[in-house]
């Protein structure tokens, strides 16, 4: 025994097929997954010969070269946890355990601290590309102790996407670096699915097109600058169709979940001070899609306009350049959130180096992240995207469209709150004031919180004239 390469525990979708990979990469690994019926379907239904399932936990453990390398692919929160908990008095100093789930950044932060006590090594460990990308190529974002890193490396290096030749893999930064950057990975995956789901409903309730054209038409945007992963399969998910022809997406009920990651990416952008509108609109639109009993109960008491098809010739062009606007934003706003996080975590985070993994393997993979590596490499200390020459000329080639299409909407009662979002935010940032003088005249003028001047250094207080007359 003592001669796996690396132990896997959690054979759902995700740990059965990075299993898969190693394997095909050359590498031993065991597999054991607390439902018994797992490791059967597994070593059953994909059998590998460099693949070895285990029943029995301590045996499993025991099958691993020292140091052992554990890398747990299981639901995340309180399950890591428990395993944790579980495999720890079977290791020994010096060993690794890695969590490739999603969880949260600050959970992996107390899990590193705790084990490094216990002398056992702890990497959080980014993992995006869902089924496929598990089976042929992810992108990897580890975190945790560059000392110990070289001890994986070579694995994750080998299993993760391939860009121009290089791995879609680099060490993110200390403790739960990995496990934040993969968040707001999420995060944005959010945003750029409710974008392209509002480009979606334009097309269809303004625009008058059928399913099966919109797919054509999002087919025809990958071919161009909004080339990506997401637009790509949309376009594959509208020609798809039931069994007696409707379109599948037809049948699909309005109404989508969400494991949390996204909302975490919001939560954290407001404790940090930074703006991600459109990922925290997202999270929202995948609320109210929850409250079909209350939503169809508010479309009976309150009127709504009468959709026309009233797109003009340029309407498709017109919705594409507002898409790829949005997007623009939508990343920016991640991007800054990474900058923030960067400083106020210590962990020097290399925004050139997160938008070259994210190229490949991943769920938000697009063709646009050459243009972020573009910015960061010309800039590697901008504040934000939209300051680089390519985002703004972008948003000044498009914003026009932009308008024009939230109008339509606004008009037709169709709604693009994450299009209005990302247009609120160059309006807020790019149209000079926005009110904030008059907010803190109110503050000052209810609870003597003070103000500042244009002309002069310093706080003040006015006594404003109706509240301290007697
Ligand atoms: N699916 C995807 O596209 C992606 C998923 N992820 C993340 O990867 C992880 C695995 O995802 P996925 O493969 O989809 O599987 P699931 O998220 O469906 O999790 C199922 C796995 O977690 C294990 N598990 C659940 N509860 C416990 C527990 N209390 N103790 C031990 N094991 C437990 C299950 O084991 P058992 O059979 O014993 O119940 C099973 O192996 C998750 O954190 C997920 O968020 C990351 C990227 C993409
Ligand atoms: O990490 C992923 C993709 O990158 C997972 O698919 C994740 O489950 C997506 O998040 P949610 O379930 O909240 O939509």
């Amino acid at each position: 025994m003592e001669s796996i390469d690396i132990g896997i525990i959690g054979l759902s979708v995700m740990g059965s097929n990075l299993a898969l990979n190693m394997a095909d990469h050359g590498f031993s690994v065991a597999g054991y997954d607390f439902e018994s019926s797992f490791t059967t379907q597994f070593i059953t239904d994909k059998p590998h010969s460099g693949v070895q399932g285990f029943y029995d936990l301590q045996e499993f453990l025991h099958s691993l070269t020292k140091p052992r390398r554990v890398f747990l692919m299981i639901k995340a929160g309180k399950p890591v946890d428990t395993v944790i908990e579980q495999i720890l008095p079977f290791l020994s100093d010096g060993d690794i355990i890695m969590d490739g789930g999603n969880s949260f950044f600050k959970d992996t932060q107390r899990r590193f601290t705790y084990l490094s006590e216990k002398g056992i090594h702890y990497f959080g460990i980014g993992v995006s590309g869902g089924e496929k990308g598990a089976r042929s190529g992810p992108a990897l974002m580890p975190g945790g102790n560059i000392d110990i890193y070289e001890n994986i490396r070579p694995v994750f290096e080998a299993i993760a996407a391939k860009i121009e030749g290089q791995p879609c893999c680099f060490f993110i930064g200390s403790d739960g670096a990995g496990h934040y950057v993969k968040m707001v990975h999420n995060g944005i995956e959010y945003a750029d699915m409710q974008l392209i789901s509002e480009a979606y409903r334009l097309l269809k309730y303004i625009g008058g097109y059928t399913d099966l054209e919109i797919s054509k038409i999002f087919c025809q945007w990958n071919q161009g600058e909004l080339n990506s992963y997401l637009v790509g399969i949309t376009a594959d998910i509208l020609a798809e169709c039931d069994a007696d022809g409707t379109p599948l997406v037809e049948r699909i009920v309005d109404c989508a979940g969400q494991k949390g990651t996204g909302r975490w990416t919001s939560i954290e952008a407001l404790k940090q001070g930074v703006d991600v509108s459109i990922i925290t609109t997202a999270c929202n639109v995948r609320v109210l899609s929850n409250l079909m009993i209350d939503r169809s109960k508010a479309a009976e008491l309150i009127g709504h306009p009468i959709r026309e098809h009233c797109a003009d010739t340029n309407f498709v062009e017109q919705v594409r350049r507002s898409l790829y606007t949005a997007k623009i934003v939508a990343y920016a706003q991640g991007f800054s959130l990474y900058r923030s996080a960067s400083i106020h975590y210590g962990w020097h985070l290399d925004f050139c180096k997160i938008a070259a993994i994210f190229r490949g393997g991943c769920i938000i993979r697009a063709q646009f992240l050459n243009r972020i590596m573009t910015a960061y490499e010309r800039h590697p200390e901008l504040s934000n995207l939209l300051f680089d020459e390519f985002f703004y000329g972008k948003i000044n080639e498009n914003q026009a469209s932009l308008r024009d299409i939230i109008c339509l909407a606004v008009q037709n009662g169709v709604a693009v709150p994450a299009f209005s979002s990302a247009l609120q935010y160059v309006d807020g940032y790019c149209g000079g004031t926005i009110g904030a003088n008059l907010i803190q005249a109110q503050r000052d003028y209810f609870g003597a919180h003070t103000y500042q001047r244009v002309d002069k250094e310093g706080s003040f207080h006015h006594e404003w004239k109706e509240h301290y007359k007697k």
